[in-house]
């Protein structure tokens, strides 16, 4: 794995780095692969990013768009990570329906719904049940508690290592997720962080010794490079320690 830490000065300039990276890494894998696959968070963090990849001029064919995360509501539900998404970007581009990936959210059971998408995502990779995919760029954020995706602190979808998607658990309500093995199996993992509240969790996160599963982010290790992008309002207790 190879870690790499950038402070921008503000959300603009990390917005601007962020879509930077992204699009090289989208360059290089049209180039060698022929298409890009990305994995799209949630929050809110990341829409200012959606609106300037949607100002870009791209091979919309070639690119395909996953989420990490979902929550448990329609996607024309105000809460719903997709819609978010389509409102910001993938509405305002020429993209093919069937490049984006939505996580089904309407079976009525989220368990059902997270096998329905991890064999949606093995037929698309064309893996074999217990293969873990490699996506091009998964994009996450952090929650102030540390959590990733949809991977909150001590919840059982952090003792899941056998499956690409599981059900996270958010107090009482239930979302899709990405399991950690599966995020770990990208070439290539970008965290965008920003704000002042993100503080004492990423001081947690970039501790040599802190307790995994109380700070999820700690779990994210991929096999390909690692990049926390962030603020320097996220990051001012980094620096001073
Ligand atoms: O609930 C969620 O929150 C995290 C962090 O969001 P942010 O607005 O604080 O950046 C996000 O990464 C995740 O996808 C989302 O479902």
């Amino acid at each position: 794995m190879s870690k790499k830490v950038e402070v921008l000065s503000d959300q603009a300039a990390l917005i601007a780095r962020s879509l930077e990276l992204i699009l090289s890494k989208l360059e290089t894998a049209i180039q060698e692969r022929g298409r890009f696959t990305i994995a799209l968070s949630g929050g809110s963090t990341p829409k200012p990013l959606y609106e300037a990849i949607a100002n870009q001029k791209l091979p919309w064919d070639k690119i395909h768009v996953f989420w990490g995360d979902e929550r448990y509501v329609p996607s024309d539900h105000p809460d719903s990570n997709e819609l978010m998404a389509r409102r910001a970007w993938l509405d305002r581009v020429d993209i093919p329906a069937t490049n984006i990936h939505s996580i089904p959210t309407l079976d009525g059971d989220p368990a059902v719904s997270a096998a329905k998408y991890e064999k949606h995502l093995q037929e698309f990779f064309q893996a074999t049940p217990g293969e873990f995919p490699s996506l091009d760029v998964i994009l996450l954020g952090m929650g102030d508690d540390a959590h990733t995706a949809s991977l909150f602190p001590d919840t059982e979808a952090l003792k899941v290592s056998d499956r690409l998607i599981t059900v996270g658990n958010k107090d009482a309500s239930q979302r899709i997720t990405f399991t950690y093995p599966f995020i770990n199996a990208a070439r290539c993992v970008i965290f965008v962080v920003a704000g002042a509240n993100k503080r004492p969790a990423l001081a947690q996160v970039f501790a040599p010794n802190a307790p995994d599963f109380t700070y999820p982010s700690r779990l994210i290790q991929p096999q390909g490079e690692l990049w926390w992008l962030l603020d320097a309002a996220a990051a001012q207790e980094l620096k001073q320690g």
